[in-house]
């Protein structure tokens, strides 16, 4: 039996949205998967604790009839965090925020997004802008889809946004990190949690947000689309982490050239 030695790292400062502090930085989606059994099993072992869901889309109790995604995602459990997808207007959204209200009795943290467009589903940022300030009037605390501009994320902080959550890439293509620069910006300029939001295809993709100084990542499609999707949402999990001590951590400096890893001066012969 070997002796472990333990390599206590300094805490880390735990992510924290709207005055409620999180362990996890991973929030995940629950469309797309087969059933109902394997979304829960999916987002146990993604170690989430935000789980959001499209009122527009999900039973959440609108119909008496049909299974009830609370049923599998209890909101004793999770912080549910109802989200627009499926809107492309201000007024869309804001109507679907207050049902969510609602259904979810007086729950006000929602993930506004408002779609411009079927194709790329990338935000209409001028109908969020207007959706934004309605909601957060209304005494809603939003989180908000947006495009990886730096300046639009920064209006949307200075509105009152609660995060900022731009997109890595389109909806649901996996295509991973389009613009690390800007992400880098948004980050920078931030007084308020920066989650990327969408496009996420595979692990090393959150790793990269996390490496960038991303408070969380927000997917859906690439663990419901795995192959199998409780090992990818487990993948998922340490990724996140992977990428949130490596950038604690701090990368070393890239070199155009080589150094040699073991020192040359002092040689034996
Ligand atoms: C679930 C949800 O809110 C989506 O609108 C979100 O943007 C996730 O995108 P991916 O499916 O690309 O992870």
């Amino acid at each position: 039996m070997t002796d472990t030695i333990e390599h206590p790292l300094p805490e880390d400062r735990p992510l924290e949205i709207a005055g409620r502090v999180y362990r996890s930085r991973l929030l995940v989606g629950t469309g797309k998967y087969r059933d109902l059994a394997e979304t829960g099993r999916a987002i146990e072992a993604s170690g989430a604790e935000i789980v959001t869901v499209a009122v527009r889309r999900t039973n959440l109790g609108q119909n008496p009839d049909e299974p009830n995604l609370l049923d599998v995602i209890s909101p004793e459990r999770y912080t549910i965090l109802p989200n627009t997808a499926g809107c492309f207007t201000a007024k869309d959204a804001v109507r679907t925020c207050r049902l969510a209200r609602e259904l979810l009795d007086g729950h006000d943290l929602v993930k506004l997004e408002v779609l411009g467009e079927e194709k790329t589903l990338y935000p209409n940022m001028t109908e969020t802008l207007v959706a934004a300030e309605t909601l957060i009037r209304d005494g809603f605390k939003v989180m908000v889809y947006c495009s990886d501009d730096p300046l639009l994320a920064k209006r949307l902080e200075d509105m009152g946004c609660v995060a900022i959550m731009p997109l890595g890439a389109p909806i649901g293509s996996g295509l991973g990190i389009q613009n690390r620069y800007n992400i880098r910006l948004i980050v920078e300029n931030a007084r308020v949690p920066v989650l990327v939001d969408a496009g996420v295809g595979t692990a090393s993709d959150a790793t990269i947000a996390m490496e960038l100084g991303c408070d969380g990542v927000l997917m859906n499609t690439a663990i419901a689309q795995a192959r199998d999707p409780v090992r990818m949402a487990d993948a998922m999990r340490l990724a996140i982490e992977a990428g949130r001590q490596a950038y604690l951590a701090g990368r070393m400096p890239k070199k155009r050239y080589a150094s040699a890893s073991s020192p040359i001066d002092g040689t034996f012969f």
